[in-house]
C-alpha cells in the first residue's frame, strides 16, 4: 500500500536528484586552487559535498569556514567560475530524461524546488532542454526562506495550483526530506545522489527511497 495519497504532481531537487552538476562545482572551486599555484584535487574530493554550495566546496579546496573573513570574497570569485562554466559537464542522471518523458506523457505536471540561488539555477534549467517541460522552478532565494522550511515547497505547489498533499517531493539530502515532510507532501529520499551510502533515508523519515530516477515509476500510479 502506498505511504501517501493520490499524486497528481511531482517536485525534484536539482543538485543529485535531477543533474550532476558535481563536475562544475568542483571544476570552479578547484580552478581557484591553481590560480593560486596550489595542486588540483581530483573531482572524488568535493563529490560527496556538492548539495552543500560554496559552503561545502570552499570548506574542501581551502578548508575555509563560512566565519573567514575571506570567505564572502572567496565566494564571489566561486560563483563567479561557476557561472562560466556551469553547464560544461554538467548532465542528468541516467534515467532522468527517460523519468520525465513518461510523466510529460501521463500529463503529470512536475517542478523543481531547489536551494541554489535563481542566479545559477534560472540560466541552467534554461540551458538544459530536460527542463523545457517543467512548470515551475523555485530556488533558494525564491521564497523568504530555503530548503529545510517548507515555504519554496509551497510556493511549487502553489504555482502548479495543487494542494501540497497531492505533491510528492524527491530529494537527496535530509533537508529535502524535512521540508517535504513539513509542507504535507509524500517524500522520496534518491539514494543515488550525492550522499551516497552515507545516507540514511530511513533515519531522515522519507515515505520511501530509490536508488535510480526510474525507480520512481513504482511510486506513481
Ligand atoms: O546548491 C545547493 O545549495 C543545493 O542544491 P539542491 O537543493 O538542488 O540540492
Ligand atoms: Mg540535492
Amino acid at each position: 500500500m502506498s505511504p501517501f495519497g493520490p499524486i497528481d504532481a511531482v517536485l525534484f531537487d536539482l543538485d543529485g536528484t535531477l543533474i550532476d552538476s558535481a563536475p562544475d562545482l568542483g571544476a570552479a572551486v578547484d580552478r581557484m586552487r591553481t590560480d593560486r599555484g596550489l595542486d588540483s584535487l581530483p573531482l572524488s574530493h568535493y563529490r560527496h559535498m556538492a548539495g552543500a554550495g560554496a559552503r561545502g566546496m570552499l570548506g574542501l579546496a581551502f578548508d575555509m569556514k563560512p566565519d573567514h573573513p575571506d570567505f564572502p570574497a572567496m565566494r564571489e570569485e566561486f560563483f563567479v567560475n561557476y557561472e562560466n562554466c556551469m553547464t560544461e559537464r554538467t548532465h542528468a542522471f541516467d534515467g532522468v530524461a527517460e523519468l520525465i518523458a513518461q510523466l510529460d506523457a501521463r500529463g503529470l505536471p512536475w517542478g523543481v524546488v531547489t536551494n541554489k540561488a535563481e542566479r545559477f539555477s534560472l540560466p541552467l534549467t534554461r540551458a538544459i532542454p530536460l527542463f523545457a517541460t517543467a512548470r515551475t522552478v523555485v530556488c533558494g532565494d525564491t521564497t523568504p526562506h530555503s530548503k529545510p522550511h517548507p515555504e519554496p515547497l509551497f510556493e511549487a505547489a502553489r504555482r502548479i495550483g495543487l494542494a501540497p498533499e497531492r505533491c510528492l517531493y524527491v530529494g537527496d539530502d535530509e533537508r529535502d526530506i524535512i521540508a517535504g515532510r513539513a509542507a504535507g507532501m509524500g517524500t522520496i529520499a534518491a539514494t543515488y545522489g550525492y550522499l551516497g551510502n552515507k545516507a540514511d533515508p530511513a533515519a531522515w523519515g522519507a515515505h520511501a527511497s530509490i536508488d535510480t530516477p526510474l525507480a520512481l515509476l513504482n511510486w506513481l500510479n
